[in-house]
């Protein structure tokens, strides 16, 4: 059942968190809080996205704070370290605040950013892993077929886990898939399930090996789950680069899920120079625990958006909410 909206504005608070390296183009991430009967919950699609987009997140926030959790089979996920388009000499000093992480995932393809500026960061992350280390590429769906396949190939040497979204298309996804299977590299697709229209076509179409899966796109934990189920591919659940309250969300459809092949997304929380709780769900001997988080009246007052993205955050809860009646 819907909770009503005098319900959801009565504990909402919006914050504005610093990022300790741009990300995605933004140096501040902003959300809004909630607070259920299952406790701390979290509604944060990006700022450009429409309503009807958002209206899937605000689903996904009601379902983890108001809806019912499946049952946990694992009480740690192992995670993947984020590398942010940077230079390689600032690639230590991030990975190191992933403790533990075996995997890198490295974002590529920046629009100012050429292929020897991502060969050199994908470089530095092998010499900090050593041989043993897994690297995965993501590059948002930036890439042409042509230009993919000059650059997997270019970077094949590194020897990569996969490559996510490298093209925009599911089409695409097929074509260079096929092209790039005599190197051994995998192709996943996260923009092709969260911001499709059918999130399984691409399955459908054989176009992925596997699939990011994230709870808040998709509308929560269990809609996330039957994705999964109906796909039959692989997952790695991933964060949006939420708070730690969103990252719970994604441990939890993690946890719930038969069989977790990949390291997830969610160790973002080392990307925010703060967050909403005393107690930060970030990576430790390379997983994040299973559990819901206690936010921090201080941190939620210290880190508060201003009041005009307050009320911003708000209207847009609004119409979310009456997207959702329906
Ligand atoms: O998957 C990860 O390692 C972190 C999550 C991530 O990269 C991400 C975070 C915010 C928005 C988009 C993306 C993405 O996977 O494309
Ligand atoms: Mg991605």
């Amino acid at each position: 059942m819907l909770p009503s909206v005098d319900d959801l504005l009565e504990s909402a608070r919006v914050v504005a968190l610093p990022l300790r390296t741009r990300f995605r183009g933004i140096t501040v991430r902003e959300a809004l809080l909630l607070t259920g009967p299952h406790g701390a919950t979290e509604f944060s699609p990006f700022v450009e996205y429409d309503d009807s987009e958002a209206a899937t997140w605000l689903a996904a926030a009601i379902d983890f704070g108001w809806g019912t959790t499946p049952p946990l089979l694992r009480d740690r996920i192992p995670v993947n370290a984020t590398l942010p388009v940077v230079t390689p000499d600032r690639v230590p000093e991030i990975l190191d605040r992933f403790a533990g992480c075996r995997t890198v995932k490295v974002k590529v393809a920046d629009p100012g950013a050429t292929l020897a500026d991502d060969v050199a960061r994908v470089a530095a992350v092998r010499a900090y892993l050593g041989p043993e280390g897994r690297i995965r590429l993501d590059a948002n769906g930036a890439w042409t077929v042509d230009e993919a396949e000059r650059a997997i190939h270019a970077m094949a040497e590194f020897d990569l886990e996969y490559v996510e979204q490298p093209c925009a298309t599911v089409a695409e996804l097929a074509e260079i898939r096929s092209r790039v299977h005599y190197m051994d590299v995998p192709i996943a697709a996260d923009e092709s399930v969260r911001k499709a229209a059918d999130p399984l076509a691409v399955a459908r179409a054989g176009a992925a090996d596997l699939l990011v899966i994230k709870a808040q796109p998709l509308g929560g934990i269990s809609a996330a789950a039957r994705i999964v189920a109906e796909a039959g591919l692989p997952v790695v659940v991933s964060s949006a680069l939420d708070t730690s309250v969103g990252l719970s969300m994604g441990a939890h459809l993690a946890a719930a899920l038969p069989e977790l092949q990949f390291d997830c997304g969610l160790g973002t929380a080392a990307l925010l120079a703060e967050d909403v709780t005393d107690a930060p769900l970030l990576p430790h001997d390379g997983a994040i625990e299973v559990r819901r988080i206690d936010l921090s009246a201080q941190l939620l007052d210290r880190h508060a958006a201003s009041a005009d993205r307050r009320d911003w955050w708000l209207k847009r809860l609004r119409r979310c909410h009456s997207l959702l009646e329906g």
